[in-house]
């Protein structure tokens, strides 16, 4: 028996400082939320909604096939600490390079129980050859609630907009909230042609445009934070196709009546099942969010439910050809069951007049 020094604390927001092992060295804070995805770690450490948080990962060995940037969903890793029983030297190296500070040989059962029971909280890191467990403190006292980064949207998206050609006729205005590569890719991969815009995309640079769709992405934080995303579904209920993911259906509920609140401990992970409320299919999704819609409002109708807790996981209104998802269509990482959502947002283009446009742009 021997003693071994910690030279990492986390700080919980319950009182608690718990040792681990430091990785890569750091300090820093964030909302302490956990994933019980057993693969997709790359997917998810680089997926710009876990901005401003700290990400567990429930399964125990975290690196066990490499790290590969084709499998990236960005540019960046975006929680600002990561969490494992166990993670492997390709992660610790990865993280290393991208100055995220990395904890492991923690219970990470007991931390993931004690979210589950008391909610996402907030935490303090501190990692390195002198750290205290003040330091830990100090972090955590410093820390911010997801819902007073009201900014969020600014780290996360284009500064300016981005074209993505999908070689088709489909003009889809993607408002990036801190969008996923995958979103794209799916709608490229269909022959849209994907423009990338600043999450505080004006009303007219979009009617400028004149999308066949106009789609909220997933992003950060709290949706309230996103208004300007929300008048956008505002001007647009009606004229132009809607689609919204995660982040986005939060938005678009808002924006058309309905209200949004924040859940205990939210859903993570890559087995989510969501039934359809008019056919009774049950399909399997990946998700991420802490937030979820209460209430739709008058003019949207709740089409997919959470199986476990009820929650809205689709949103629709046909007249005014508006179709959304709490859960991930893109997967990434994740089950393929629901990759048809990108083909039903692409359905609701009245082709005709595409091609008219088209035509008469020649
Ligand atoms: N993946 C997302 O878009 C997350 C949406 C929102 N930030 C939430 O936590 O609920």
């Amino acid at each position: 028996m021997f003693l071994v020094m910690s030279d990492a604390y986390i700080a919980l927001a319950d009182g608690r400082v718990v040792e681990a092992r430091g990785r890569v060295p750091g300090r820093t804070r964030g909302e302490l939320v956990f994933t019980t995805a057993y693969t997709g770690y790359e997917e998810s450490l680089t997926d710009p909604s876990y901005e401003e948080q700290v990400l567990t990962f429930s399964y125990p060995l975290i690196g066990n096939y490499g790290v590969r940037d084709e499998r990236f969903e960005s540019d960046r890793v975006h929680p600002r600490a990561a969490v494992a029983r166990e993670f492997t030297e390709d992660v610790v190296e990865w993280l290393a390079s991208e100055d995220v500070p990395a904890i492991d040989h923690i219970d990470t059962r007991d931390l993931v129980t004690s979210i589950r029971e008391e909610g996402a909280m907030k935490c303090g890191i501190a990692v390195g050859d002198d750290v205290t467990p003040e330091d830990a403190r100090e972090e955590l006292a410093k820390c911010k609630g997801m819902s007073e980064h009201v900014d969020i949207g600014k780290q996360v998206s284009v500064d300016e907009p981005e074209l993505h050609e999908g070689g088709g006729v489909t003009d889809v205005a993607l408002v990036d909230c801190g969008a996923k590569g995958s979103i794209v890719s799916s709608l490229t991969d269909r022959g849209a042609n994907v423009h990338v815009l600043p999450y505080d995309t004006s009303v007219s640079d979009i009617e400028a445009l004149e999308p066949d769709v106009l789609f909220i992405s997933n992003g950060p934080g709290d949706p309230a934070n996103f208004e300007q995303a929300a008048t956008l579904v505002e001007a647009f209920a009606g004229e132009v196709p809607i689609a919204g993911i995660c982040l986005g259906q939060q938005v678009v509920a808002r924006a058309l009546g309905g209200t949004t609140e924040k859940m205990a401990f939210g859903h993570r992970g890559v087995n989510q099942p969501v039934i359809d409320v008019e056919t009774g299919k049950v399909v399997m999704t990946t998700q991420n969010h802490g937030y979820t819609v209460a209430e739709p409002g008058d003019q949207l109708d709740v089409t997919q439910r959470n199986v476990n807790d009820d929650t809205a996981e689709g949103l629709a209104n046909d007249e005014l050809n508006v179709i959304t998802r709490q859960y991930h269509p893109e997967a990434n990482p994740g089950p393929h069951d629901t990759l048809g959502f990108f083909d039903e947002v692409l359905g609701m283009v009245d082709h005709d007049d595409t091609q008219r446009r088209a035509v008469a742009d020649d």
